[in-house]
């Protein structure tokens, strides 16, 4: 196999919540597309220190700070890369084309529509998805969990999965419904059930058990349009492996720690989920055991962030 060239990528956000992309050169790989500015690291450079030079030569700013958001390993047929993308969260000077190559400043919600490079995918998730995934807790009847993800959703939290096994099907999915029509658009509801249960639901992603998944994997196709949030949920490598096969938008994985939600799951440890993590071409959150407080190290072995259940929900 080819060596693996490590990439340093930025995601740069405007106060209007609008992402800089700049436009690949014609003669270049992955020509005319548009891309998230940034370059190669060369040798005995830190990814940071790539990701600073880059951007000088590229658009003329000086970056002040950065934070990892994700890394993509990915293989064209003729280059293998390692896609190490930051968030630069604060710089000096006024961005521009500094080669003469062509910049846009684009809405987070209008990336789908740019033609970016295959390996770009996950990135455009990891930009649009929050750090926290609120996954409701069990022993609650349709009224508490209603009232409970309104609190949650007027708190800032922006992506809630409803899991309420105790429910009816009929008690859940009129649950479903009324949150639906009363959540705000900043906090998107993932809804769990078969795809016939799930369907008609447009406002909602859906969120898939891992055997849900295993089933999806066997036709490698995605089973939700684009414009909903696909999520599921992972316990090990295989499963991350066919996220990506169904073009999952992102991972649950769990458990990291022990939970008394799962008493008897083998927690996956801490070392063993940065491996994990390492191989995904997914965002991942952790789950299992976790709080706010192990944000940060969350954000140290690449994650997108934390899902929680009683942590997050108060
Ligand atoms: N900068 C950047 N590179 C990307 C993205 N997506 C992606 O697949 N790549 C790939 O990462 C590789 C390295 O990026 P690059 O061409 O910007 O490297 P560079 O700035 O050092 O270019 P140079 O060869 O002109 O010195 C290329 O093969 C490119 O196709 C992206 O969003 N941004
Ligand atoms: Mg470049």
């Amino acid at each position: 196999m080819n060596k693996q060239l490590h990439v340093a990528v930025a995601v740069i956000e405007d106060t209007q919540g609008r992402i800089l992309l700049t436009q690949r050169a014609a003669d270049k790989h992955q020509g005319g597309l548009w891309e998230f500015p940034g370059g190669k690291c060369e040798a005995g450079e830190s990814v940071l220190q790539a990701l600073a030079r880059e951007l000088q030569e590229e658009l003329g700013i000086e970056v002040v700070n950065a934070e990892p958001l994700i890394q993509i390993p990915y293989q064209y047929p003729e280059l293998n890369v390692l896609l190490d993308v930051h968030r630069v969260t604060a710089y000096r000077g006024d961005a521009h084309g500094a080669e003469g190559q062509p910049m846009q400043w684009v809405a987070k919600a209008q990336l789908q529509q740019i033609a970016f490079p295959a390996a770009n995918r996950p990135i455009v998730c990891a930009v649009q998805l929050p750090q926290q995934y609120l996954v409701t807790p069990t022993g609650l009847d349709a009224e508490a969990l209603y009232q409970g993800v309104m609190r949650a959703a007027a708190q800032g939290i922006e992506l809630v999965q409803l899991r309420a096994p105790e429910l009816s099907e009929q008690a859940y999915f009129a649950l479903v419904e009324r949150l639906l029509q009363a959540l705000p658009v900043s906090c998107r509801l993932l809804i769990k059930g078969s795809w016939a249960q799930v369907q008609d639901y447009e406002q909602a992603g859906w969120h898939l058990t891992s055997a849900q998944l295993e089933q999806f994997a066997q036709q490698s196709e995605r089973p939700l349009p684009s414009n909903r949030w696909l999520a599921v949920s992972c316990h090990n490598a295989q499963q991350l492996a066919w996220a990506t096969q169904i073009s999952a938008d992102f991972a649950c994985l769990s458990p990291v720690q022990a939970t008394a939600s799962h008493p008897d799951a083998q927690p996956l440890g801490w070392a063993a989920t940065a491996e994990l993590i390492a191989e995904a071409q997914v965002p991942v959150y952790l789950l299992g055991g976790l709080q706010p407080s192990d944000l940060t190290q969350a954000f140290i072995i690449g994650a997108q962030g934390i899902a929680a259940i009683r942590g997050l929900w108060s």
